[in-house]
Order: C-alpha cells, then structure tokens, then sequence
C-alpha cells in the first residue's frame, strides 16, 4: 500500500472495493493529509454480512480446525513478513513512537493469531459418565460451534492489537467476520486483509468495512439483523449505544471498555521500580492505553519525594518524532482527542489542581506545531471528588494523592464507576496478594505493569466492559456448545 496516494479500500466477499463517498485519513504528528478512506455505506455493510454469512454456511464451515489453524499461522507468518509496511502504516495513522509500534503493536498482531489458532486445537470439550435411575448410566459431552456472524468494532489506540485480539478466536471457532476499525486508523487493519487475502483465507470469511459510528458503517453494521454477535473495544459510553442496537435481537455482547485505573505504592515499595513503573502505566502510548494509570496512591511517607520522582521521569521522556528511535511519545491520536484532553488539563486548574508539569502543548519550532500533541502531565492536590479523578481522560496525565493505611488506599482506588486494572508496588507479598483479592478491577498488576499472558482472563468489571477476552474466554465467547446426553 502505498502510503503517500494513499486509497484505502473495504475488502467485502475477497475483493477490495470502494463506495459512494470517501474521508481523508490525517497523520497526527503534523496535521498532514495522508490519503482518503472509503466509507461504507448501508449497501456495503449488507454485501460484507451477506458474504459471510455465505462463508460461513460454505466453505468455512465445512473446513476442519486443523485447516482453519493452519491458515491463522499462515496469516501471522504474513504479518511478520509484511513487518515494516505494518509499522510505517501504524505509525502513520496514529503517530506512535517506533518503539511502541514495532515492539507491541505488530508484534501482537502475530502472537494474537498463532495463540488462538493453538489453543483452539488444544482445548477438548467436556465429558460426563451419569448415573441413570435404571443404572446402564449416559454420557453427557459437549461440543463447540461458532456463533455464526460477528461484527468485530476495534478501537484507535492499539489499531492492529486489538483487532486481531478479537479476529484471531473468533475465526479459531470457526466464525465468519465483518470488521469496523476506528476511522482514526484504517492503515493496517486494511494491510491485513491484504495478508489474510494473500494467506488463503477463503472470500468472505474476514470482511472489512471503514467509516464512522452513529450513521455510518459502526452502526449500519451494529444494528444488521443478520448479525450473530458483537464485540467491541472502546469508550463507554459507546458499549451503551451498542447495547441499545443489540437488544431488539439479544444478541451475545463482548465489551471492553474505559478505565480509571489506579496504581498504589506502599512505603515497602521499590522505590526506583515503582517510579520507572508508574511512569510507564502512566505515559505508555501517551495514556491512550485502556490500562493506563490516571490515579496514583502514594504512601504519605514517600509522597513528596514519589512526586519529585515521577516529575523527573515526565521531563525526560522524548516527546518527538514517532521514527526516531528514542522517543517515547508522539502525539495524540487526532485534534478533536487532543482537545478532549487540554479540556481536561483546563478543568484541573478550575478544580485547583497543583499542575507539576505539563498541563499545556509542547512548542516545537516546527511542523510538529501543526499536530495533536500535549505535554506529559502530573498533578496533585484534587478532592477524590474532582472530575479530573473520576473521569477517563485517556492521555498522558495522573493525578497523585496521599494515604496513610492500606484501608484507605484500598477505599480510594476502588472508589470509581469503572474497575478494568489496578498496580499494588509492595516489597510484601503478603499484602499484595490480601489486596490484590480485595481490589474492583478485572486485571491487577503487583511489581509491573502491562505484563501480558494471552491466556489470562482480560477485561473490567462496571463500566469497563461485560465478560473476559484471553485464552480460553475468548474461545468461549466465539462459540456456542451443545450438550448431548447419550443413554447408554
Ligand atoms: O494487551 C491486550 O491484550 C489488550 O487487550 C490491551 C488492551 C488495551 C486497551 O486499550
């Protein structure tokens, strides 16, 4: 794909097409224009669900898993063999550092596929020898099918992650896919359908349509009727409006949604890993990560010198260009996230935050000043009650407040609408493991942050999302079983 006249196509039924109208894809760093995105309209989204809906019932269908497997391997042999093409295209769509790119972003899209493709052919299904009243006994077994249709909407912050996070088991279970990724970052979940056409992967079992949410192809594809299930990653208040469309046909629903995770360092804490640590849960990806830190808890004997630390560590991040092999941190996403956010850093003042550093954009010199991009952001001295901590900003700013028991740290963290990750940094693991059982969140890291085991259930309770991805949950939620009991 060439990135400079950039055309980005839908690829419905194994064929790359375009539609009525089209929208400009925007690099964040400098503003630039960088192609257009065809956007699908109700016509296109109908041809995609229909073409996997005859997928499904054909060809697919009929494949054994070892075959599907075999081809989702395929696809992540094509990913790594299209490396630096999917790098480039992400870093262009979102203005990610090099090193997030070509560390996490890429090298998960592979690691999706091949985990779900062998622990879909490892996993067996359940058996029971049953007593009968006349006492010959049954058998009761279970098998898995797929669910049928599944419309996969993917978000902007991690474009190829987390598409394939969802794509890779629900194609393992034999499902067929329409795919929405974020307007934002079309680049390479289009370069992916480029790899999965090329890895033999039947036409009409992966589909890809561009375009917006409300109006455009997100909800054209949300509310199709012939749609089996839906999962999506991204804000919450997005999650409501899909649930509002999906219920008319109760459809099975997989969310994972925002945050406002907090992070908690005990005064036993390493000092110098939990501040390296913090500041990466904090300044990954410029916050935009649904893991990111926003809150940090500080023991009230480190607090002064925790917050002189972590300044530290925001001053010397590289904020620069993406290619650049040292920094750390590009821009934002887009102009309209990057506003969100300075509102944000706005409100903080008006609810009398102490602003450590940041709070503002950073002055380049250069057409870097034509970009979405803010300073690195420390806070402190906001009530519980502010909105600054309540509220998902979802950019590279933390607010860092002060306890004085485990009672309180706990009370505060788990004081929000949302309950996706918490960090616990104690040298004491009695109370890492007492705490971690007691605190609201799906996923808690003790000692790091953002460590990551496929197999391992993800995914937040309250408002950060309904069920769990990962493993065996993923697999689980892409199937349907049936039970058959046998009389022996
Ligand atoms: O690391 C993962 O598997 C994952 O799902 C990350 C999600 C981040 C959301 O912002």
């Amino acid at each position: 794909m060439d990135m400079d006249t950039q055309e980005l196509k839908h690829y419905v039924n194994g064929e790359f097409t375009s539609s009525s109208t089209h929208f400009p894809n925007t690099n964040p760093v400098d503003g630039t224009e960088i192609g257009r995105v065809w956007e699908a309209d109700q016509a296109t989204v109908d041809r995609a669900v229909a073409a996997a809906r005859q997928a499904l019932e054909g060809e697919w269908g009929k494949m054994s898993q070892a075959g599907r497997c075999a081809l989702l391997h395929n696809v992540a042999e094509g990913i790594e063999a299209r490396f630096d093409e999917f790098v480039a295209a992400e870093m262009a769509d979102t203005g990610k550092s090099l090193i997030q790119a070509s560390t996490i972003d890429i090298p998960r899209g592979a690691a999706n596929f091949r985990i779900f493709a062998d622990m879909a052919m490892s996993q067996g299904g359940e058996c029971f020898q049953s007593p009968t009243p006349d006492g010959s006994g049954a058998l009761n077994y279970s098998i898995n099918k797929p669910l049928g249709v599944v419309a996969v909407i993917s978000p902007w912050n991690l474009p190829l992650l987390l598409l394939t996070w969802k794509l890779a088991p629900a194609l393992a279970a034999g499902n067929t896919v329409i795919a929405k990724p974020s307007e934002e970052t079309p680049s390479t979940a289009t370069l992916l359908a480029e790899v999965m056409h090329d890895a033999g992967v039947p036409a009409g079992v992966f589909n890809l349509v561009h375009g917006f949410g409300p109006g455009s192809a997100g909800e054209f594809l949300t509310t199709h009727p012939d749609i089996d299930a839906i999962t999506f990653t991204g804000e919450s208040r997005t999650g409501s409006a899909i649930m509002r469309a999906a219920a008319e046909g109760v459809k099975p629903l997989s969310f994972e949604l925002g945050g406002k995770n907090a992070a908690i360092v005990f005064d036993d804490a390493d000092f110098e890993a939990a501040v390296a640590g913090v500041a990466r849960s904090v300044f990954t990806n410029g916050g935009q990560v649904c893991l990111c830190t926003e809150r940090v808890y500080v023991h009230a004997s480190l607090f002064d010198r925790f917050v002189a630390a972590l300044k530290e560590q925001a001053l010397s991040l590289k904020v620069g260009w993406p290619s650049e092999p040292d920094t750390d941190m590009g821009p934002l996403i887009s102009f309209e996230h990057r506003d969100k956010v300075l509102s944000y850093y706005r409100l903080a003042r008006e609810e009398g935050a102490n602003v450590i550093t940041g709070g503002g954009v950073p002055h380049f010199g250069d057409a870097r000043d034509k970009g979405a991009w803010v300073e690195p952001t420390i806070l402190t001295g906001l009530p519980e009650s502010a909105r600054c901590v309540r509220e998902e900003v979802f950019g590279p700013i933390c607010h860092i407040a002060p306890f004085d028991t485990e009672e309180e740290a706990v009370a505060m963290a788990n004081d929000s609408r949302y309950g996706l990750a918490a960090v616990l940094w104690t040298r004491d693991l009695s109370r890492a493991h007492r705490l971690a059982h007691r605190m609201d969140a799906g996923i808690v890291w003790v000692n790091s942050w953002y460590l990551r085991d496929l197999r391992t259930p993800f995914g937040g309770t309250k408002l950060s999302g309904i069920g769990r991805e990962g493993g065996r949950h993923s697999l689980a939620f892409y199937s349907e079983p049936t039970n058959i009991c046998i009389k022996l």
